[in-house]
């Protein structure tokens, strides 16, 4: 799996224990940033790169990081292409690519344990879409509403 991750300040040392932890497993990680720890930087473009890569590479996915993760999840879904779910649990990331074929999650790091998110996100990236009609009619009329 090629997996996309970016983050603004809050999420920096998760992002970097993911990029490693996701890399050990054999996953490709591109990691879009934060590179250096700025208290005052601003999450909007780390998850706009996060979210054009993953709309350009077919089957990939995406994870963007901040405290709450809401902003990041609003921002990857400005991208035309991009279903970022927010993700709060194993079941709700689980949900999020069984039901909503999500190609990102937004996490709040500031929400969690740091091995808690760990566990949320491998279950996002590990999940498969379930490919059911009743699914994929919702997502294809997201789809044609964002495509208008
Ligand atoms: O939705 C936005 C994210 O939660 C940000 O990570 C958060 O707003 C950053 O907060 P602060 O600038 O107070 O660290």
């Amino acid at each position: 799996m090629h997996i996309h991750v970016g983050t603004d300040h809050a999420g920096f040392e998760l992002k970097n224990r993911l990029v490693e932890h996701w890399r050990s497993q054999g996953h490709e990680v591109t990691d879009h940033g934060c590179y250096v720890y700025d208290r005052l930087d601003d999450y909007p473009s780390f998850c706009f790169a996060a979210a054009e890569a993953v709309v350009a590479d077919p089957g990939s996915l995406g994870v963007v990081l901040g405290g709450s993760g809401n902003g990041e999840q609003i921002s990857a879904n400005k991208v035309v292409g991009v279903r970022a779910a927010l993700v709060w649990s194993v079941e709700t990331a689980r949900l999020a690519r069984q039901h909503n074929d999500a190609n990102m999650a937004g996490l709040g790091v500031r929400q969690h344990a740091e091995q808690e998110a760990i566990e949320i996100l491998d279950a996002f990236i590990a999940e498969p879409f379930s490919g059911d009609a009743r699914h994929q009619k919702r997502i294809n009329q997201i789809r044609d509403y964002e495509q208008r």
